[in-house]
Parts: C-alpha cells; structure tokens; sequence
C-alpha cells in the first residue's frame, strides 16, 4: 500500500515541471496506481488505518506527488452538505472558471510539504472541468466550494504549482474587496 515514504516532498523536481499527459486508454499499471493512490487517501482518512500506517490525511493526491511525470490525480473528500465526492482524472483542463473568489480560512496544507505555510489562497469559486475518467471516457465537470479548491489544489501539481505559489508575499492575508471566505 501507499504510505508518506512514497510521498515526494517539496524541492523534487517531478512537483516543479508540468506533467505529461496520460496515454490513453489506461494502461493496466496505470490503472492500477490509481487505485491505490485513492486506497491512499481512503486509508488516511480512517482513524484506525491512518495510525496503524502513520499516514498524513489528505482529501487529494496527484501522480507526481508519487514520484510519477504523469498528468493525473484523485480525489476523495465531503462537501460542505456532506455530499461525497471521489474523483479519478485523467488529463485534467481547466476550460472555464467564475470570477469570484474564494479562500479556506485556515489556510491549505500539502502532503509534499512538512511545514506550515500561512495565508489565503485565493482560488475560483466555481471551475468547469474537462478530463477523461478510468475507462477513457471524456467528463466535463463542474464543481463549486470546497471540492472546487481540492481539485484546483491538484491541478497545480499537475502543473508544477505548489499552493503557497498563491499566497500574497507582502500580505499573506490580504482579502481583495470581493471574495468570499469559504469555510
Ligand atoms: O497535498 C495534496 O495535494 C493533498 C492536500 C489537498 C488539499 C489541501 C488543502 C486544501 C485542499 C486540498 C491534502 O489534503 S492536505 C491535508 C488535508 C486533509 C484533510 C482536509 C484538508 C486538508
Ligand atoms: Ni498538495
């Protein structure tokens, strides 16, 4: 199974490029990281697992975070109705987006980096998303709130992006006018 010694931190080059895309359909090693890189976050979200493994909790996990140049991620997370949400994309593109904004009040953390970063990421509120699912099949998705920056926070793996690459420098807690701070 996947544990945080599988867990490329920071400074990596793999978390600074942009990641290949994914050939298509799947090859069977391919699927069958996927799996375990959701098992991944399944497992740290179960208390008893999570310490039997010592694994960090994570709502979503990239390729590259996993050593591997390949442009996909997972997702595992509840809402903020408490609706599940489990995605698996291939070859995500982000095709539209709202102009609103919107921040996590305590911040983001990151699996690849074992510090505290403070401030607002500033995120879009709502992003329309076209990807391709396990079987090859294009989904065009969209997402709002907090599954909305999950799958924001992936992408920029995916493009060699790190979360604090967001954080204003001269005030990490700056709040233009107009955005909405999302619990
Ligand atoms: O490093 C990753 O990509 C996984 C992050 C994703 C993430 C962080 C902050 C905001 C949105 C997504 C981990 O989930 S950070 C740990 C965590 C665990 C549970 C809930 C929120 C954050
Ligand atoms: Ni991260």
């Amino acid at each position: 199974i996947l544990t945080m010694k599988d867990i490329v931190r920071e400074g990596h080059p793999v978390l600074q490029q942009e990641t290949e895309k994914v050939t298509l359909p799947l090859s069977i090693e391919d699927q069958d990281t996927l799996i375990c890189m959701m098992n991944y976050l399944k497992n740290s979200q179960d208390p008893i697992l999570s310490k039997k493994y010592n694994l960090r909790p994570g709502v979503g996990l990239s390729a590259n975070q996993i050593g591997l140049n390949k442009r996909m991620f997972v997702a595992y997370l509840t809402d903020e109705k408490e609706q599940l949400h489990e995605y698996t994309l291939i070859n995500p593109k982000i095709i539209s987006h709202s102009v609103s904004m919107i921040y996590l009040p305590e911040g983001e953390g990151c699996l690849s980096v074992d510090r505290n970063v403070e401030g607002y990421v500033p995120r879009y509120e709502r992003v329309k998303i076209k990807a391709y699912d396990v079987n090859g099949k294009e989904i065009v998705l969209k997402v709002k709130g907090y599954p909305s920056i999950v799958l924001q926070h992936e992408i920029d793996h995916l493009d060699g992006k790190m979360f604090y690459d967001h954080i204003n420098k001269e005030n990490p807690f700056q709040l233009p006018a107009d955005v909405d701070i999302k619990s």
